[in-house]
């Protein structure tokens, strides 16, 4: 199992920010989590990456169940969190190659001298993510869809069991978008890779290969299943409070405001 939460609530200044979640990734899963502005997708993920311990229930991630054992670092290596969060942590005059073997330290900046192996396996990943041709160049003069393919080789670096992507689409123009998902497309039906979670607000995001959806709202799971059963009409109807229409195009979502 890589994630299983149960009753999960969590309580900041006095304010419930997610209450009673239950929640199962089994491996060769890959999930959605969607959910509106400040619905507490955060919250959960910094939950799932043991930077917040729940108030009340129990997390258990790739087999470690919260509290019982030592957590944090040992946790996080083998969690990939890609996040705009991240990047600005980054030594942005670092090339996209030293960005991406820095992930093999779990550090920002490389303070160790990488092995051959660890060069090898970079560079593997540059042609995998389909960023070899701008392996050179300092980070910060890439676009943002170059910097998420950098994000996520650098995330890949450890050979994670789970790979959360946080909202990896934000800011990309539509050509850009469809790149990016495509590679995502290719490592998610990698053989043996790592479980993923997909953090969106977009559903025309939502590839066929997210097989899991759970919708977030207001702090508390409004559903979860099996997308094509989670993004229909009727179930998003509720969930905006407002009469949409999803529209399926080659087997990818759309959401339209209803005309009725
Ligand atoms: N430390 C805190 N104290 C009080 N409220 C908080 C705290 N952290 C988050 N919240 C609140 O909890 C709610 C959920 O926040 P969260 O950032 O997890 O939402 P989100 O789904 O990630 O939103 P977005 O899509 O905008 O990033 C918000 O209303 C936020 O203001």
């Amino acid at each position: 199992m890589i994630v299983k939460t149960e009753g999960v609530g969590l309580k900041r200044n006095g304010k419930w920010i997610l209450e009673d979640i239950n929640w199962q990734i089994n491996k060769n899963e890959h999930w959605v989590l969607y959910g509106l502005n400040g619905a507490g997708k955060t919250a959960l993920l910094n939950m799932l990456c043991a930077y917040y311990h729940p108030t009340v229930g129990s997390v258990e991630v790739l087999g470690k169940v919260f509290g019982k054992a030592e957590l944090g670092g040992s946790l996080r290596k083998k969690i990939g969190l890609v996040s705009n969060r991240l990047q600005q942590n980054l030594y942005m005059t670092d090339s996209a190659y030293e960005i991406i073997l820095s992930g093999a330290f779990a550090s920002i900046g490389l303070y160790e001298t990488p092995t051959d192996e660890i060069r090898q396996k970079a560079i593997d990943l540059l042609k995998m993510l389909g960023c070899f041709d701008y392996a050179d160049r300092e980070y910060s003069s890439l676009s943002q869809g170059e910097k998420q393919r950098v994000l996520i080789a650098r995330a890949l670096m450890l050979d994670p069991e789970l790979i959360i992507l946080d909202e990896p689409a934000t800011g990309l123009d539509f050509l850009a978008r469809e790149q990016l998902l495509e590679t995502i497309n290719v490592l998610a039906k990698q053989k043996n890779g790592p479980a993923i979670i997909y953090v969106t607000h977009h559903l025309e995001e939502i590839l066929p290969v997210f097989s899991h959806s759970i919708l977030l709202k207001k702090g508390k799971v409004f559903a979860k299943g099996q997308t094509e059963e989670m993004m229909t009409s009727k179930n998003l109807s509720e969930f905006f409070e407002l009469p949409v229409e999803v529209i399926w195009n080659n087997q990818r979502p759309l959401l339209a405001k209803s005309l009725k």
